[in-house]
């Protein structure tokens, strides 16, 4: 910043000097802009020296006390030099003004960069930050300095996503820490009052054990807090506060731990925060150097030496890896985009779910769907018809999907209809649409169609979590927090018999002797019985805006295929109801809840009745019914008749 320095450049009381950085400049060269962030014990400006922009912090300066601070910190700052701490370049160390001025570092802090703007690192990122703040630590280790404030918001960010540590308004010379100590062992015996309150400082989810014992900070408390940071840094969540996590942060959460709480519990049951999951991509060498750094014993923790040495070793197996699965994944990714944005978007749902499912059905050559041991055998068989219709509605999306398959398998008297409805994105809809039949079809040579349909659904959403996380790891998808999910309903008629099995709020309803007979039963959290199973389950349910929902992402559906933030409680597992079909039966409607918001059982009937005898008409008159009387949803119905349809009835 090349700023003049007036000799002689000290404080106004003479302790601290510098060399390279101006202590006094002049009032006129400097002015502050806006405040950036406003501390208790300080506040930090957008500010300009000389008219380059620099971060101005400005202590709360109440008691003599605190400007002994201030000179301390100021002989601290003036000694330091290195590039991954943030650069001191002037200060104002004389009344009325006492500042610091520091290079400005344009990509904010790391908590704000993590939880504002919901950044997700690569791996390599996370390992370079890593080192960044490793070296930081090991040059003030070695230089006799403890931080004793690692944490997040006291990393900056430059435009290069390079980490500098800051605020050093806790930084203290380990040999004053130490004489702080052994004076007041000599005086009273014992630590006083005021000896824990000065000491015990930090942010308490940092705070290593021995602190929260209200022992000395050393150095390798600081390597305790480095953990904590790498952790949250990994997986994204405030330590202790994730509400997906299982286990631990589960029951910091469900007791919402008060402070003391969570100090008793960090102290004595050696709680941490939830590990990143190694399905993050996170190297198993960086999982086990992150769980050294954080032992109850400050002596097994490593050094920050040991640490930059075993993060120098992982950044060479990150990078060698990373060049091997970005070709591989080039190889397998045929969309033209390359950004890693729009990767999620220009995944084609349809075609994983279609891949998997000719992987599912390799060999399944000469056997039988569903051999007539399955049913039993009765004289009458449905004559079928069937169409569809399918509309967007008033959304701006369309996250419906369905399939009709009659005449499975060139069976004759083997027929499956099924509807998704999508939320959270159409991801899951479009996947389950191509993957539900091809498992239903094979399971349908082993299993009885009700078995093979539950296994058809619990696959159908096992294979397309397992899809997403292998999207997440390869980092094809990198938004944070987009658990998308479908409901889903399928119908099967294996020849008189019609086993509908549902999961959501997809309804399935049969017109018999002229009246509405449910096949289906809705899957909300209104619904008791199953509020009560996700409660039981672990996930919470509230009453939120209009209606139950269930968890954080409050979701109405209590069943779901995908929403894996919600497994295993939003479980894909359909409930199945069967009937023997008669001639009492004459159609069949299924459809998405965009149709069942605003038309009754009861409604659809007489809708059906009143219309020309055609499931692809009947069809469309009832979505654009439902669209008419303020349905604000995606629309998709089904109409299946079972019986010959008379040409009079046709034509109405
Ligand atoms: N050099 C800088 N460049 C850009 N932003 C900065 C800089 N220094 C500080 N900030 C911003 O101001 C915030 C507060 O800075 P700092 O941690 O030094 O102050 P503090 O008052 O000690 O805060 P606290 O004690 O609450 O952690 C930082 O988290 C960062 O967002
Ligand atoms: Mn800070
Ligand atoms: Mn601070």
């Amino acid at each position: 910043m090349g700023m003049e320095i007036m000799e002689p450049n000290t404080c106004v009381r003479g302790c601290c000097t510098s060399g390279t950085v101006p202590l006094h400049i002049p009032a006129s060269s400097f002015s502050l802009l806006s405040p950036i962030a406003r501390g208790s014990e300080s506040t930090v400006y957008d500010a300009r020296v000389n008219g380059e922009r620099v971060a101005a912090k400005k202590p709360v300066l109440s008691t003599s006390d605190d400007l002994d601070k201030f000179h301390y910190q100021l002989q601290l700052l003036c000694e330091l030099d290195h590039p991954r701490l943030a650069k001191l370049v002037a200060a104002h160390a004389r009344p009325p003004n006492y500042m610091f001025f520091f290079e400005f570092y344009e990509s904010r802090n790391l908590a704000e960069k993590l939880h504002v703007e919901e950044w997700s690192p690569s791996i390599e990122q996370v390992v370079r930050i890593a080192c960044d703040l490793a070296k930081a630590l090991q040059y003030l280790h070695n230089i006799g300095i403890v931080h004793r404030d690692v944490k997040p918001a006291n990393v900056l960010l430059d435009k290069t996503l390079h980490a500098h540590l800051a605020d050093f308004g806790l930084a203290t010379y380990k040999k004053d820490l130490k004489r702080v100590s052994a004076e007041n062992w000599k005086s009273t015996g014992k630590p006083t009052g005021g000896f824990h309150k000065r000491n015990m400082v930090g942010t308490l989810i940092y705070m290593a054990p021995e602190i929260l014992r209200k022992d000395i900070h050393t150095e390798k408390s600081d390597v305790y807090s480095f953990a904590i940071s790498i952790n949250e840094l990994l997986t994204g969540v405030v330590p202790y506060t994730d509400l997906r996590a299982e286990a631990q942060a589960h029951t910091v959460l469900e007791m919402t731990y008060t402070e003391q709480q969570l100090t008793a519990a960090v102290v004595s049951e050696g709680l941490r925060p939830v590990l990143a999951h190694p399905d993050s991509g996170a190297p198993p060498s960086l999982l086990s150097l992150i769980r050294k750094c954080w032992d109850p014993n400050p002596l097994s923790r490593p050094s920050f030496e040991e640490i930059v040495n075993e993060l120098n070793i992982i950044s060479k197996q990150v990078k060698k890896d990373s060049t091997l699965s970005l070709s591989s994944s080039l190889d397998n990714f045929e969309t033209g985009k390359t950004d890693p944005l729009h990767y999620q978007e220009s995944l084609n749902w349809f075609r994983q779910g279609e891949q998997l499912a000719r992987k599912a059905n390799s060999d399944s050559s000469n056997m039988t769907l569903w051999p007539s041991s399955f049913t039993d055998s009765s004289n009458y068989f449905p004559t079928l018809s069937w169409g569809s219709f399918a509309t967007c509605g008033r959304r701006e999306t369309m996250e419906d999907t369905h399939f009709m398959l009659p005449q499975m398998c060139d069976k004759k008297d083997v027929h499956a209809f099924g509807i998704f409805d999508g939320h959270r994105g159409a991801a899951a809809a479009e996947f389950s649409v191509r993957a539900l039949p091809a498992f239903l079809q094979n399971s349908g040579y082993t299993c009885s169609p009700a078995e093979a349909l539950t296994e058809a659904f619990v696959k159908t959403d096992m294979a397309f979590r397992d899809e997403l996380l292998l999207h997440r790891k390869s980092k094809k998808i990198i938004q944070k927090d987009w658990h998308p999910g479908c409901t889903a309903v399928t119908a099967l008629i294996v020849r008189n018999k019609l086993f509908v099995a549902n999961a959501g709020d997809c309804r399935t309803i049969l017109s018999r002797a002229g009246k509405p007979f449910a096949m289906s039963k809705d899957h909300v959290a209104s619904c008791p019985d199953e509020r009560a199973r996700v409660v039981n389950d672990g996930i919470e349910v509230k009453w939120q805006v209009d209606t139950w929902r269930v968890g954080p992402a409050a979701l109405q559906v209590t069943r779901s295929i995908g929403d894996d933030d919600l497994k295993p409680a939003v479980t894909a597992r359909p409930e199945i109801t069967e009937t023997s079909l008669s001639a009492d039966d004459e159609f069949l409607v299924m459809a998405s809840d965009g149709l069942w918001d605003v038309l009754s059982n009861e409604d659809v009937l007489s809708i059906i009745k009143d219309t020309v005898k055609e499931p692809g008409m009947c069809s469309k008159r009832l979505a654009t019914e439902a669209a008419e009387r303020g349905s604000k949803d995606n629309i998709t119905v089904i109409v299946v008749f079972l019986r010959p349809v008379s040409t009079a009835e046709r034509i109405y």
